[in-house]
């Protein structure tokens, strides 16, 4: 995983550099943070149902993984480093679309390796690609902390980053605070290797972390729900009845913003249990990620078997659908979901799309609010037909739908004669 996510990535640390590093970064995912945050993800779902559309148009069918992977980059970029990358600009000079690009070359990279070792050695070229890969990766994300250091530089300081609790900016604001004794001007703050080592990996985990598997969970969900009607029914109700058709014909139509009514989408969102429950019974059935840790401490054993010192692998696929843990486990059931009763059966570890305790994912609110933002946009726009219903579960470094969960759209328009658009509730 270095090459893509850096030597000193917090995924990789231990003990009280791990702990500070986790403390820093809890801020950019506080409830507060996120409800500052629906805005950008309604906007980036706005571009997101463009491109829907223009597959619609085309007569062609969505592969909504990609599409999803589009926008959740959309997204991670706004929300964690402040900026527009727009990857749909598809000329060559377009950063954002080639560091999209490399990360999603080097991640099938690694997972081809990952799979099969023995394809390291056959391939001569394995261990080059993966070199220039990780060296684009990291020069763009140089980039991007050097336009925010030179933007900071360029105010003398005036842009508050400690008001800023985004990614890039609480991963600069620790560094320059290390550095405010020793250096008060603040052009002339210089970065040393280490600290840009240090950033960069921080900022190609977040990005790592925070687009493959939030994309899958939405592709997956949606392909869930229109091989499940009721299913479909009762969510697109909920979310009507919970965000109210202005909200749905606005946040569709892309002027949901500029009404205003995504300030309250926060709550109301905490209204659509069904919704919420369509997203975990997804996770359940289909985990985007499995946990791979060291186990430092050399007494650690479960059940009698000495785990201490050794890699542990927890295949959460597995234990989210044993027999002895789930009624059904195969099955598309949102509703044990549900009320006080529902999640009292839920054994707290049988369910793991996170993980649990304190190494568990940071970013699983922020991943929960803006699937179901998408989900609810997506389920009030379109109708859609599953292109294979036989999908396949399959891993990458993350696990995906192998065909992308392809879908045919058609719109859910009642009324075509006036001008304005309206839609089927
Ligand atoms: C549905 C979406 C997501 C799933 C299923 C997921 C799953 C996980 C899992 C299983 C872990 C633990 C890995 C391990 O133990 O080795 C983890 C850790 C992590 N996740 Fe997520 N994640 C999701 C979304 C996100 C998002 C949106 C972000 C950031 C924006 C994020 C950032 C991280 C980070 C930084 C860690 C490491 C935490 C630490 O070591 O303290 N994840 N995630």
């Amino acid at each position: 995983m270095f090459p893509l996510i850096g030597r000193k990535s917090m995924v990789a640390a231990e003990g009280s550099e791990w702990a500070s590093q986790r403390k820093l970064y809890n801020p950019g995912f506080s409830p507060d943070f996120l409800r500052g945050v629906v805005d950008t993800i309604i906007q980036k779902c706005n571009r997101f149902i463009d491109k829907c559309d223009e597959d619609l148009a085309a007569g062609v069918s969505t592969d909504m993984l990609d599409r999803a992977i589009d926008l959740t980059v959309d997204v991670i970029v706004a929300v964690a480093f402040g900026e527009d990358w727009n990857v749909y600009d598809t000329s060559d000079d377009n950063e954002g679309l080639q560091t999209r690009n490399a990360m999603r070359d080097l991640t099938e990279l690694l997972g081809i390796a990952q799979r099969n070792p023995l394809k390291r050695y056959f391939d001569p070229l394995h261990k080059w690609k993966t070199w220039r890969l990780s060296k684009a990766l990291e020069r763009n994300m140089q980039k991007l902390v050097k336009r925010r250091l030179a933007k900071f530089q360029l105010t003398e300081g005036k842009e508050d980053l400690k008001q800023q609790k985004d990614i890039l900016s609480l991963s600069l604001s620790s560094v320059l605070r290390s550095k405010e004794t020793s250096q008060q001007a603040v052009g002339a703050i210089s970065i040393t290797s280490d600290d840009m080592e240090n950033m960069t990996s921080q900022l190609k985990t977040f990005y790592f972390a925070g687009h493959d598997t939030t994309a899958t969970t939405i592709a997956w969900a949606y392909w869930l729900l229109l091989q499940h009607p009721e299913s479909l029914t009762r969510a697109r109700e909920e979310v009507v009845s919970a965000l109210g058709k202005d909200w749905v014909q606005a946040a569709i139509e892309g002027n949901g913003i500029s009404n205003g009514l995504s300030s309250t989408t926060f709550e109301k969102l905490q209204q659509c249990e069904y919704l919420d429950a369509v997203a975990r019974e997804t996770l359940r059935l289909y985990p985007p990620a499995a946990s791979t840790r060291y186990a430092p401490d050399s007494n650690a054993n479960a059940d009698g078997w000495r785990l201490g010192e050794s890699i542990v692998h927890l295949n959460f696929y597995a234990i989210q659908r044993d027999p002895d843990l789930w009624e059904k486990p195969n099955e598309f059931v949102p509703e044990r979901f549900l009320g006080e009763d529902g999640r009292k059966r839920i054994s707290s570890s049988g369910f793991l799309p996170f993980s649990k305790g304190s190494r568990d994912c940071i970013g699983k609110y922020f991943a929960l609010l803006e699937a179901k933002i998408a989900l609810a946009t997506l389920i009030c726009r379109y109708d859609g037909k599953i292109v294979d219903e036989n999908e396949v579960y399959t891993t990458r470094l993350t696990s995906i739908p192998r065909g992308g969960c392809a879908v045919k759209l058609c719109l859910r328009f009642c009324n075509h004669s006036s001008d304005e658009q309206t839609f089927a509730f």
